[in-house]
This record gives structure tokens, C-alpha cells and sequence, in this order.
């Protein structure tokens, strides 16, 4: 793991949380993207060498309606950046991590994504995200 890419944040609205990020970061969100796949629409916001990327249900049956129904909007994974995803799932299949999709997906930002289920990380959603141009 090299950095912690991004920390993913459940939001019910995108335009509300932009702006309550604005705020509070002091800076404009730098992109946003749907991410059809996995029923979200994203905005990503720089600080430092991390992100914070806000994440809003684009449909009904959304990851993010389900944690927002079941808990409340908030922090809902933590992203970290890998060199090599396809060794990093190996590696942490190997020490006994359940991994959700071992086949990496397209992510936003131009990423490749693979999920661990809380599960099997003490209760936190972990994403390994490896950049498409590497
Ligand atoms: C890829 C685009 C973008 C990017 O960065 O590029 C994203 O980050 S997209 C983010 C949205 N996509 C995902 O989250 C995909 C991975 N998530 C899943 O596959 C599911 O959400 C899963 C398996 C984590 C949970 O789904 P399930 O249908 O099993 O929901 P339950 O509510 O029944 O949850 C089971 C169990 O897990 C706990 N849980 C669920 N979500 C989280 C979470 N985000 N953090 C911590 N714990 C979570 C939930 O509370 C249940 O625990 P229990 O003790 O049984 O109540
Ligand atoms: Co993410």
C-alpha cells in the first residue's frame, strides 16, 4: 500500500455535501463522475496527497442508499493506493482478507478498484484502487 488514495463519504445529495465541502476544505471539488457500474456519481475533492471523494446513490439499488438507510450519510470505505493490484489481492488473499471482486473494476479517476468486505477488516470497507496508466 503506498498512500491512502481517498477516503469515500455517503452523501444523500451531491450539490448540498459540494458545497458543505467547500466550505469546509476551502477549495472546489476538482471533478465528478458516475460511476454506472456501481450506482454511484462521485465528487472528488484534493487535499494534500489524499482526496476525499463524496459519494451519492445514482439508483435505487445503490451500495450507498443501503448504507445511508442502515446507518446515516458518513464515512463508508477507505481507499488506498497500490502499485500492482493484481499481487495486492494475492497478498491479501494470502493473509486471509475477503476479497469482493477479485477481478479489479473500472473505478472513477481513471482507477482500477478491488473491495475487501468489512467483514474481515475490523468493520471498515477497504478499497485498493491501482491508476489505469500505471
Ligand atoms: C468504484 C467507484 C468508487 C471509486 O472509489 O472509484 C467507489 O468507491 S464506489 C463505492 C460503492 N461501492 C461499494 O461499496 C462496493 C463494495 N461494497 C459492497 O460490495 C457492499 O456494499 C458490501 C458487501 C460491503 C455490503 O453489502 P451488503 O448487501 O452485504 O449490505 P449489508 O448492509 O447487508 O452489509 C453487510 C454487513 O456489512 C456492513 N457494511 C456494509 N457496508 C459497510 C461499510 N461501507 N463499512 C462498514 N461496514 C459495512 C453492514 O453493517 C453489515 O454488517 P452487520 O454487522 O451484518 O450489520
Ligand atoms: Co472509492
Amino acid at each position: 500500500m503506498r498512500k491512502i488514495e481517498h477516503i469515500g463519504i455517503a452523501v444523500k445529495d451531491l450539490k448540498t455535501s459540494n458545497a458543505l465541502f467547500k466550505r469546509l476544505l476551502g477549495s472546489e471539488h476538482y471533478k465528478e463522475e458516475e460511476v454506472a457500474g456501481e450506482g454511484v456519481n462521485t465528487s472528488f475533492f484534493q487535499v494534500g496527497e489524499t482526496k476525499i471523494e463524496l459519494l451519492e446513490a445514482s439508483r435505487e439499488d445503490s451500495p450507498i442508499s443501503k448504507f445511508i438507510e442502515k446507518k446515516s450519510e458518513g464515512i463508508h470505505h477507505i481507499a488506498f493506493d497500490v502499485e500492482d493490484i493484481h499481487a495486492e489481492v494475492l497478498r491479501l488473499k494470502a493473509a486471509g482478507f475477503e476479497i469482493l471482486n477479485e477481478t479489479p473494476k473500472d473505478g472513477a479517476d481513471n482507477k482500477l478498484v478491488v473491495f475487501l468486505h468489512p467483514r474481515s477488516t475490523n468493520g471498515m470497507l477497504v478499497e485498493l484502487c491501482q491508476n489505469k496508466n500505471n
